[in-house]
């Protein structure tokens, strides 16, 4: 494999204010990022580091817990995909990753759902929380509402990039956008053959807001055959494009390929990755774009394996039901489709 020299770049989110000097040269900055790599690093986020290293301090000591402290809120007992996965339950296209870690999402009361609801009404429900760490909830739940607001500031230094209102999205968001927190932990290669922390793939919602702890392992596609290391910068998250952005852009801004690669022998990754999606309830509307930049638009890459609708909930669903197996087994084998049955491992 290439090793590309190339770095991401690092994008200030100050400079997209509305009264600053350099807004027009950061927009367009943005612009250029957005539609070719789909990365960045982003500084000036605003979340106090104090923030940052408590959850953090609290991550690690969650995967400190015995086992059994850990399964008590397994993924498994949750309808709605939300729990703690021991490493090797996921599986990205089939393959399986090595990365044992939390799935936070919206808290709420699960619904009653009657016959003709659509099946997405089932992601919406409770988070599990351990009893061995009552410190873990408030913090996931502020962290949630902080990195949701900072989301919605770089959705809307999206839209004015893609000259649109900066609000043009907030009917499919502001009733409720989807969330989805994970607290992951990568164990070091002398665990496991194969070096697929999360293989290559897509993220699914507007933007990723990625924390990283120390060490690296990030991978991003160059689009020329090699992968650009995303290697830790303190202080920053790395910012990505989802696949709804490129559905509403038809394809203008793009959600790139990237994948994690699993630490040296005697190592571990630690990582924050946070999903800001749209409403389950909601359609991805297909921006109208300046004249110059429909020019430039090629479509949506659709990927055979990996169908996208623009109907957000069904979208989710499809791709918990993908990734987790055995909760799609447990709560959901009316949805599973019969390809699928057999082409994912018991
Ligand atoms: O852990 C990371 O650094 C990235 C994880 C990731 O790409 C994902 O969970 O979608
Ligand atoms: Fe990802």
């Amino acid at each position: 494999m290439t090793q590309s020299i190339k770095r991401l770049p690092i994008l200030d989110l100050r400079r997209f204010a509305p009264d600053h000097p350099e807004r027009a040269a950061a927009l367009e900055e943005l612009r250029h990022v957005a539609r070719s790599l789909g990365f960045f690093y982003l500084t000036g986020h605003g979340i106090a580091q104090a923030e940052i290293d408590a959850l953090t301090a609290l991550a690690r000591r969650f995967f400190a817990l015995p086992l059994e402290s850990k399964l008590e809120i397994e993924m498994r007992r949750s309808p709605h995909f939300r729990g703690y996965n021991r490493a090797g339950l996921e599986y990205t296209r089939g393959a399986q990753d090595w990365r044992e870690q939390v799935d936070f999402g919206p808290e709420r009361e699960k619904l009653t759902l009657a016959p003709g609801d659509p099946p997405w009404k089932r992601l919406i429900g409770p988070n599990q929380f351990p009893s061995a760490l009552p410190e873990l909830r408030p913090a996931v739940l502020k962290w949630i509402d902080d990195v949701t607001a900072v989301g919605i500031k770089v959705l809307q230094a999206f839209s004015e990039a893609l000259g649109q209102t900066p609000d043009v999205f907030a009917p499919i968001y502001s009733n409720g956008p989807n969330q989805l927190l994970k607290i992951v932990r990568y164990p070091g290669r002398d665990q496991t053959e194969s070096d697929q922390g999360v293989g290559a793939h897509k993220d699914g919602g507007f933007v990723t807001l990625l924390l990283q702890d120390r060490v690296g392992g990030l991978q991003v596609d160059d689009g020329a055959g090699g992968w650009i290391d995303a290697a830790p910068i303190p202080r920053t998250f790395v910012v990505n494009v989802g696949e709804l952005l490129e559905l509403a852009s038809n394809g203008y801004l793009k959600a790139n390929i990237h994948r994690v690669v699993t630490p040296p022998a005697g190592g571990e990754r630690l990582s924050i990755p946070f999903f800001l999606g749209a409403n389950l309830a909601a359609t991805i509307p297909v921006l109208d774009l300046p004249a110059a930049l429909a020019a430039e638009v090629s479509g949506v890459t659709q990927d055979p394996l990996n169908p996208l609708f623009r109907e957000v909930g069904r979208n989710v669903l499809k791709s918990r039901l993908r990734s987790h197996p055995d909760v799609a087994r447990a709560h959901h084998a009316d949805l599973i489709d019969p390809a699928q049955k057999e082409a994912v491992p018991a």
